[in-house]
């Protein structure tokens, strides 16, 4: 057996989320601020020369292996390869809440496909790689890009941008929200007007703002109450479809002030934005 590699699989919070119209396809277009979290997954992959299978070491509780973005990312980029491939084990171990809006899942695919990239040698560009991420979710691409960014099309248009590194408390309610029961409300505001100047930062609440927001609070009485809990401190806001909302401030300390005063039995965690992806940064060192 090879020597096991570890590599980041962070959070992204979408800082602004806006639905600009709806495309012919059902798809919904959006614009949104992309920033990462220096917190998430930790996926470790082991290269197993005499067996050929991608294999998980464990499953995660509630997603069939076949279904495992991780499985999925690992096999779409086998195929790029021209002949016969070692195999590899991959252990996850998941700190992201799933179905929280953090892009765990996207998050994950993205770490695997620069992982095999890497492992494997296949010397895939990156474009390569961030279109093929395309295919597993919306949310790969930011992810194999690593750059805080603005997100058009369906979030896979991507412009860098450099918004404030701050702290954010980051809270998961007590609910699983289904991106896609989200899109087919039909209450959700779908014709928010097209920014046509990129914005480098979200800081004006009453300009930008998450269009789920609204559904959410009247579908989830958990969102709702966290959010009027979080909002005595400063704006507080939804990251993609929910149900993960966030509150941003200047320092950890204040941060860790605010997390130790949050309601009982509700979770979540600390964590300071950042605009290079951990996963990128490591990378970096081993190259
Ligand atoms: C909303 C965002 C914002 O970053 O994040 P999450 O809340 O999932 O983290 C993403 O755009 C999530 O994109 P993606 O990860 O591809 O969504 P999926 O769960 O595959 O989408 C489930 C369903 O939602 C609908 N959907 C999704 C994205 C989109 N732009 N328009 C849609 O109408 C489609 O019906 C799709 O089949
Ligand atoms: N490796 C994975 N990690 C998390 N979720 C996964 C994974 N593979 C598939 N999924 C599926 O993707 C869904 C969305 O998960 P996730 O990306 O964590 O949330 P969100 O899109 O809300 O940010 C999960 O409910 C799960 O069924």
């Amino acid at each position: 057996m090879l020597t096991p590699l570890t590599l980041p699989s962070p959070a992204k919070l979408n800082l602004f989320l806006h639905i600009v119209g709806q495309r012919p396809d059902g798809y919904h277009e959006l614009q949104t601020l992309f920033q990462f979290l220096d917190y998430g997954d930790e996926l470790t992959f082991t290269l197993t020369p005499g067996d050929p299978g991608i294999r998980l070491e464990a499953p995660i509780p509630g997603v069939a292996d076949e279904d495992n973005l991780i499985i999925r990312a690992a096999r779409l980029i086998a195929k790029a390869a021209d002949g016969p491939l070692p195999g590899v084990v991959i252990r996850i171990d998941k700190r992201l809440p799933m179905g929280g809006g953090l892009g765990g899942g996207s998050s994950n695919a993205a770490t695997t496909l620069l992982a095999m990239n890497y492992l494997w040698q296949l010397n895939l560009s990156e474009d390569t790689l961030a279109e093929m991420g395309l295919n597993l979710g919306a949310d790969v691409p930011v992810f194999v890009r690593g750059r805080a960014a603005f997100g058009e099309g369906v979030g896979e248009q991507l412009t860098p941008a450099n918004p404030p590194e701050d702290w954010f408390l980051v809270l998961k309610p007590e609910c699983n929200i289904n991106t896609g029961k989200i899109f087919s409300e039909k209450g959700l505001t779908r014709d928010t007007p097209k920014m046509t100047i990129r914005p480098a930062f979200e800081g004006d609440a009453s300009r930008y703002r998450n269009d789920c927001e609204d559904v959410v609070r009247k579908l989830y009485p958990e969102v709702n109450q966290s959010l009027d809990w979080l909002s005595q401190f400063g704006p507080a806001r939804l990251t993609g479809t929910g149900a993960c909302i966030f509150g941003r401030f200047p320092t950890e300390s204040a941060t860790r002030i605010i997390w130790e005063s949050k309601p009982s039995g509700i979770t979540g965690f600390v964590a300071k934005g950042v605009n290079i992806s951990p996963l990128h940064q490591k990378l970096a060192e081993l190259t």
